[in-house]
């Protein structure tokens, strides 16, 4: 069969929309059959040739199969290339990199630069990155478009050409104007295009104070609360969100950036990172939101993420040297390194995700004829802050399947997802963490494999287990069974004396387990321990007619108990 037409086939298959890689199988091969009569010599050659044939169709096939099991999120970043590679697109590429995502380029400028300034700069002509746009866009599938340096109004012009043409699910814009050297990387005239084409499409702006004060004709922000009011003024200009960041900020202990959606502000903040390492910072701020939002994330999620993995990498990297200028790059791709320094961890993981922690039970789901993807958005609508995956029975095909259905759920509304037991399926789907028993793989095998970002939980029944998680670099501890249950086989109950031994034994937070529901979750939380978080329920939520009432009136009661609790 012709390359041309397995190539068209495919290509129908995809325009049809067949979402299910079996369809899109047998559409490839149904598409195919008809046209073997290109064969037309001998009966040996002719059966040799259609040997061929179906070898290729099913070579095609199952490449149809496994491209649409394997596409992976896709980031476009729109960006000026720095020699140096602290920032610009080499920054994306690494960014987008380190969080797993794909992320095609198109070059707006070249420039020279390194580790003291920028010496020069080559605005590619318009017509040149209108070509690239196109190449990328027509070819390719991209969630999310980022831009950063976009050195002239035309450039701005043909981008916002390319985004009506293109639909992309979310637009980014890092409004780089000033580098952190101090170098001008975007004229005025520029921004008429901003203001009036870019801006109104974007999803996000993510201007720092400089950016910011230039984009409301010059105004001094000097305090969070002028970057409140900053970000509500941009964000009047068009774009949804608007996050300021206030690295640069006067007189600050802390890395301070407000992130406005419209309704509501969130501060967010960081400790700031003594470092001259900082070259690029904005870059890929933008390009891991970027990557996030590619990979389901909601915005608010988005940002977190991004500020907490720029923090993170700074951290590591604050005594590399590359360079002999002021600003050097830092090193994106910590997640590579076996590091385990817990200094590295801090508040990626934040122990009040314990309060109402939904453990799934894909027996129960089967049990009510609901689907995994029903329980678990039912779970978080009803203000699940984790979710655990613990699925007993299932192939590790089906499990992997199931753990992406629920990241993506999660992730939509920024709750982390934990695997139970499996770290490989952790690992293949980019999970947030892991929850492993006494009898799993031990918690420091794990944390060497998922590295420093990734939440742990170990089950503990006994003070000295409780030590051992704190010592292996576990982040919370599982605590059961507090009560009797059903739900999992021969597992001693050791009463709520029992879950006070391991609270009072370890510094981790501590989620109860075993047996909680609404008739007992006041008498759990009111043990009165400071690192007893929540609570975590199986058949409490999902062995019962409606998920979504079961959760809402069981995280009522528990926010109405921990309020007591701290009056
Ligand atoms: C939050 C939480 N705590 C405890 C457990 C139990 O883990 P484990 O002892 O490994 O038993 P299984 O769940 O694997 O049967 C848990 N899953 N979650
Ligand atoms: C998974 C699990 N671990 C436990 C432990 O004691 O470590 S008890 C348990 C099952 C909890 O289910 P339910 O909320 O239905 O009682
Ligand atoms: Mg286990």
């Amino acid at each position: 069969m012709a390359y041309a037409q397995l190539l068209s086939c495919h290509f129908n298959c995809q325009n049809s929309r067949l979402s299910n890689p079996v369809q899109v199988a047998s559409e490839v091969f149904r598409q195919s059959r008809g046209s073997s009569f290109l064969f037309r010599n001998s009966d040996t050659t002719q059966k040799n040739q259609r040997r061929i044939v179906m070898n290729m169709q099913e070579e095609r096939a199952s490449k149809a199969v496994h491209d649409s099991e394997m596409r992976i999120p896709h980031v476009l970043t729109v960006a000026g290339s720095d020699s140096g590679a602290g920032a610009g697109i080499q920054a994306d590429l690494k960014a987008c990199a380190a969080r797993r995502v794909y992320c095609s380029t198109v070059i707006t400028a070249v420039t020279a630069q390194n580790t003291a300034g920028v010496q020069g700069v080559d605005i590619v002509p318009e017509e040149f990155v209108a070509e690239q746009l196109q190449s990328v866009l027509s070819d390719m599938h991209v969630d999310v478009v980022k831009t950063g340096m976009l050195p002239s109004p035309g450039i701005v012009k043909v981008l916002c050409q390319s985004l009506r043409k293109f639909q992309v699910r979310a637009l980014v814009v890092d409004p780089v104007m000033v580098s952190t050297s101090g170098d001008i990387l975007a004229s005025p005239s520029v921004l008429a295009g901003f203001r009036e084409e870019l801006l109104p499409m974007a999803d996000i702006l993510t201007p720092n104070i400089k950016e910011a004060s230039v984009l409301l004709g010059g105004v001094p922000l000097k305090s969070v609360s002028d970057m409140r009011s900053a970000s509500k003024l941009i964000r009047d200009m068009g774009p949804r969100n608007v996050l300021v960041k206030g690295g640069d900020l006067p007189d600050s202990l802390e890395a301070i950036d407000v992130f406005f959606d419209g309704e509501d502000f969130f501060e967010m903040h960081s400790p700031r990172v003594n470092t001259r390492n900082t070259h690029g910072t904005g870059c890929t701020l933008a390009s891991c939101i970027a990557a996030e939002l590619a990979k389901g994330s909601s915005m608010l999620q988005a940002v977190k993420v991004a500020k907490r993995y720029i923090e993170t990498a700074l951290d590591y990297s604050r005594d590399i040297v590359i360079g002999n200028g002021s600003q050097g790059p830092f090193d994106h791709f910590l997640a590579l390194k076996n590091i385990s320094q817990s200094s590295l961890r801090q508040d990626r993981f934040n122990p009040n995700d314990l309060l109402l922690y939904a453990v799934t039970d894909s027996g129960m789901n089967r049990k009510w004829g609901r689907s995994i993807a029903d329980a678990v958005t039912a779970a978080v609508e009803g203000g699940a802050t984790i979710v655990q995956l613990r699925e007993k029975e299932a192939e590790t095909g089906d499990f992997l399947d199931a753990a992406k259905i629920c990241l993506k759920i999660c992730r939509s509304y920024g709750v982390p997802l934990l695997i139970n037991d499996r770290i490989d399926v952790a690992l293949a789907c980019d999970a947030d963490g892991v929850h492993v028993g006494q009898s799993d793989m031990p918690a420091r095998v794990a944390r060497t494999l998922l590295g420093p970002e990734k939440i742990i939980g170990v089950s503990c029944k006994t003070p000295e287990q409780a030590q051992q998680a704190w010592i292996d670099g576990a982040d919370y501890i599982g605590c059961g069974g507090v009560y009797p249950t059903n739900t999992k086989e021969n597992n001693r109950t050791i009463g709520l004396d029992g879950l006070k031994a391991v609270c009072l034994a370890s510094k981790l937070p501590v989620v109860a387990i075993g047996g909680i529901a609404s008739s007992n979750a006041r008498s759990v939380i009111e043990i009165g321990v400071p690192n007893l978080k929540g609570v975590a329920v199986v058949s409490a939520l999902f062995d019962r007619e409606c998920v979504l009432t079961e959760t809402r009136n069981l995280h009522t009661l528990l926010c109405e108990a921990a309020a007591a609790l701290t009056k």
